[in-house]
């Protein structure tokens, strides 16, 4: 078990709107299945006006639990003090409470780096505006609050009835820390579960979509991508990977076959040889809130776990200190994620959200 730390360390200030917003090394990384972390990347001015205004919407009481069912609220009991809470502001980001000028600057500064990220990983539907699109939210940790390991996306036909019904999905994943001179000891660290660099490294498929067909796994020791297609000519499905510099398709699974019902194990599906070396990216082990279907059917995009894991299996573990000014990017499909225990006195706040691509299909409502 290799554990490395990204730290970002306290303020040193960087010019605002210097272009682009974000390297080719960055890039080439999400673009991997890596993490990009950017210390000091939001102006000093955005950061206190921005969590200023989270303060105050707070205390207004625009923030609501997320990440838990309205049943699970009832049943299990939601605590404001183990739970994450959320302000999306009702109608949106631009609703007409709190510092709106402030916030209205930042999702300027978000929608360059949207472009970019449209133009730099070739996802081209992420650079299109649209209200019920790209996601924008503030969120906050009280002391003892957490949030467990999860996927911010998976694959339409693995969510279910409601699975298709979004005509977009999550493509860019991105938090922005307002915390000034937060410390390790504090904890909350947004933890990362990536391959290995090595791994990381030798890809040269791009994660999380290819030609519409969302990402469910790996093989080749994390090194290759796993997709699948659910709209071949035989009406079924398959997995496959891509070769040749993304030139033709090598089917992995053994037959065509219909996607069964959560929880899903995708490996009995999979040529013999290659069983081995195929790792899923969600399980009902290690996603059990997802493989929960009705759980899933209620959640949005079902996509948070409720609980906590040791993570010792897992191969990389990439702790990032929730700075203020950080910015951290990564692919929404293929990166499991969880947030520790916020262990210091003062509650955790961050700007997060989602950058959004089209999906390939969607059932009209
Ligand atoms: O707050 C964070 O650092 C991460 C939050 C997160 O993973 C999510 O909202 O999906
Ligand atoms: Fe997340």
């Amino acid at each position: 078990l290799s554990s490395n730390t990204a730290a970002a360390t306290t303020t040193t200030t960087t010019n605002s709107c210097s272009s682009p917003l974000i390297s080719t090394e960055d890039i080439q990384k999400i673009s991997q299945g890596g993490v990009a972390i950017i210390p000091n990347w939001l102006p000093p001015h955005l950061i206190t006006a921005m969590h200023d205004d989270a303060q105050q919407l707070f205390q207004d009481g625009q923030f609501r639990p997320d990440g838990l069912t309205n049943t699970a609220i009832k049943e299990q009991g939601f605590s404001k003090k183990a739970d994450r809470q959320t302000f999306r502001g009702g109608a949106g980001w631009d609703s007409d409470i709190g510092d709106l000028k402030t916030r209205q600057e930042f999702a300027d500064r978000m929608k360059e780096l949207r472009i970019q990220l449209a133009q730099s990983l070739n996802r081209p539907t992420l650079a299109e505006d649209g209200t019920l699109k790209h996601e924008m939210t503030y969120n906050w940790y009280e002391p003892g609050a957490k949030l467990g390991r999860h996927l911010d996306e998976h694959h339409e036909e693995t969510k279910g009835p409601t699975g298709w019904m979004t005509p977009t999905r999550r493509s860019v994943t991105w938090l922005v820390y307002l915390n000034e001179g937060w410390t390790k000891e504090e904890g909350g660290a947004l933890r990362c579960l990536p391959r290995s660099d090595a791994s990381i490294q030798k890809n040269t498929v791009q994660v999380g979509c290819h030609e519409g067909n969302l990402q469910v796994g790996w093989i080749n020791d994390g090194v290759d991508p796993v997709f699948l297609d659910v709209f071949r000519e035989s009406g079924g499905a398959a997995l496959y990977q891509v070769n040749n510099n993304n030139a033709e398709r090598e089917i992995l699974s053994v037959r065509d076959f219909d996607v069964p019902a959560q929880p899903i194990d995708f490996s009995k599906f999979l040529k013999e040889d290659i069983r081995e070396s195929f790792a899923q990216i969600s399980t009902s082990r290690l996603d059990p809130r997802f493989a929960n279907k009705d759980a899933a059917a209620n959640n949005n995009n079902g996509a948070i776990a409720q609980h906590d894991f040791e993570c010792s299996d897992e191969p990389t573990i990439l702790d990032v200190t929730p700075v203020a000014g950080t910015l951290v990017v990564f692919d929404s499909v293929s990166l499991p994620h969880l947030v520790r225990e916020v262990t210091g006195k003062r509650q955790r706040i961050a700007a997060t959200g989602w950058f959004h691509e089209d999906s390939q299909f969607s059932i009209e409502m």
